[in-house]
């Protein structure tokens, strides 16, 4: 398993956020990692990403935890909710911070520009992006390490539908290139034509793991399914 998590728990003060939580992501698949906002989604990327400690239980990559990859950024790239750029920076130089801050040869930086179709826009301040423009910017800079693993956190919040075709169909062929791919979202619909696979937590606790379409089954839609599932309307 590229991914594993196991047993693991949250807490803030009295605020339980992710109750004893275990799933595994597998490669050559997208797995969608879904559920309502505040559900734990957010809490479980950051303590599998190395920037926040468990309460208890573990969160491995490869068997290790984040902090003990030897190349982490070549193993798993990541992007997470409000880690942008500084707005006055180009593109290319922002890229180029975290390639040379990590060893990574310079061309790839033109590598991955290229991959997310911002070659053109490479020399322009990220002030001047339009959101679409800023998620492949957050993009590019998670596939800087060559990475076998993708983790995005909610990465077609806010996009238009052109935007949100454009994540959906890289996503998909990243992973058909055999690679890891797990993503958060609180949209149900599009995860429909996104993900092969899903976890859904609901109150930090995980009450579905499988095939979205072992999820779906016996279900109208997975919208509904999910419904069903977290028992719970608000906030999808
Ligand atoms: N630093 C913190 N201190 C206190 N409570 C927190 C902290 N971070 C998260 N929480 C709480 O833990 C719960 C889970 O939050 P989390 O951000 O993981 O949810 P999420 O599923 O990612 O939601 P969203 O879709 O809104 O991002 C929420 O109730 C949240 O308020």
């Amino acid at each position: 398993m590229m991914i594993e998590v196991s047993g693991l728990s949250k807490r803030y003060g009295a605020k339980v956020a992710v109750d004893n939580v275990s799933f595994t992501v597998r490669p050559g698949r997208v797995t969608g990692f879904l559920g309502p906002n505040g559900a734990g989604k957010s809490t479980t990327l950051r303590v599998l990403l190395g920037l926040d400690h468990p309460t208890g239980g573990t969160a491995l990559i490869e068997g290790k935890r984040y902090r003990d990859l030897r190349h982490p950024l070549r193993k798993v790239g990541a992007l997470l909710e409000g880690a942008g750029p500084v707005p006055e920076r180009r593109a290319v130089d922002h890229l180029t911070w975290i390639a040379q801050s990590n060893r990574i040869p310079r061309r790839r930086v033109w590598e991955v520009l290229d991959l997310v179709g911002l070659s053109d826009a490479a020399r322009q301040p990220v002030k001047k992006y339009s959101l679409g423009m800023g998620q492949r910017l957050g993009i590019a800079a998670a596939l800087l390490g060559d990475p076998e693993i993708l983790v995005l956190d909610e990465p077609v919040n806010g996009l238009d539908p052109d935007g949100i075709r454009w994540v959906r169909n890289f996503l998909r062929g990243y992973a058909a290139s055999g690679r890891t791919v797990l993503l958060s979202s609180h949209l149900m619909a599009e995860m429909a034509g996104t993900a092969d696979e899903a976890v859904v937590i609901s109150r930090g606790r995980i009450v579905a793991h499988g095939s979205l379409d072992a999820i779906t089954a016996g279900h109208p839609s997975l919208e509904t399914a999910f419904f069903a599932l977290t028992g719970d309307r608000a906030g999808w």
